[in-house]
């Protein structure tokens, strides 16, 4: 059998009806994807194919729907060039999606230096900075995140704004300690400038969504004043007492990469080039 790093672990999928990779693939050859999801998987498989390189053997891997593009092109570079790396999860999901695709799962308490993390992002402006979290996850996203010596976003088109908050409604997601929820919503509404801050309730369970780490998650939203250099909002929502983190994550992506309606992708640098990259002919 072939070696693994060492510390990395392997467990079984515990998601009843988790797909494996060879049936991801295979559907994703067979069945033809809506423009939005074929955007995707394009910036995923372009951004893996420009980033996951044969030296790159701690792997963060971000949630969301996008993402699972992502570990699919991993896969598709084979078991030789897989067998030594250690993938690191941002979540619940991520875990699943790396246990079930047969790669070496890792914790980034084992591995804190990360080469490279992909994650998907809800909205990403001009100069990259991005709003994460509709996923609840945006906590150990900034982790692995901060940990890496590349962090790439990846996304559809939708996602490509000039300001935050132009599509991405919902606001600014915001982890915060379960009994501490009441006073840091009462502190958006009087102090921050969001009157219509409010604590994100689940759909399928009573009561509001709990993230990975035991946590509330609060949706923030804030007038395109703030939104136009959303660091400075970012840290004053986080020095407020209870929370954890905020899914504003600031010039910290290197590149985003965007697939197109019509088959292009657009890549935007943290330097401000911004690149287009045509449809295979
Ligand atoms: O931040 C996230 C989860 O917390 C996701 O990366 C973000 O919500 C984008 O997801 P998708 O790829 O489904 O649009």
């Amino acid at each position: 059998m072939a070696a693994r790093a060492p510390s990395a672990t392997r467990i079984q999928p515990v998601v009843v009806g988790s797909k494996n990779a060879t049936e991801t693939v295979v559907d994703t050859i067979l069945k033809p994807l809506s423009t939005i999801e074929a955007a995707k998987r394009l910036a995923a498989y372009t951004a893996v194919d420009r980033h996951v390189k044969p030296e790159h053997i701690i792997i963060g891997i971000g949630s969301g729907s996008t993402v699972p593009y992502v570990v699919e092109r991993i896969v598709q570079q084979g078991r030789e060039a897989n067998k030594d790396r250690v993938f690191i999860p941002t979540g619940f999901q991520s875990k699943e999606l790396i246990v079930s695709s047969n790669l070496n799962l890792g914790d980034v308490d084992q591995y804190p230096t990360i080469d490279v993390t992909l994650d998907g992002a809800d909205e990403v402006d001009r100069d990259l900075n991005c709003i994460k979290g509709g996923g609840a996850c945006h906590l150990r996203e900034k982790v692995l995140a901060e940990a890496a010596q590349t962090f790439i976003l990846v996304a559809d088109y939708r996602k490509n704004v000039e300001y935050l908050g132009t599509n991405f409604k919902p606001g600014v997601p915001i982890e915060v300690v379960p009994f501490a929820y009441a006073k840091v919503l009462q502190n958006l509404h009087h102090i921050l400038g969001s009157p219509k801050a409010t604590l994100r309730m689940a759909v399928a369970k009573a009561g509001p969504v709990v993230s990975d780490n035991g946590n509330f998650i609060i949706d923030a939203p804030f007038e395109r004043e703030h939104m136009e250099q959303p660091y400075e909002i970012m840290a004053r929502i986080k020095m407020l007492t209870g929370v954890v983190e905020v899914g504003l994550f600031c010039h910290m992506a290197q590149a985003a990469y965007f697939g197109n309606e019509d088959g292009s992708v657009t890549v935007k640098y943290h330097d401000g080039k911004v690149e287009t990259v045509a449809p295979p002919a």
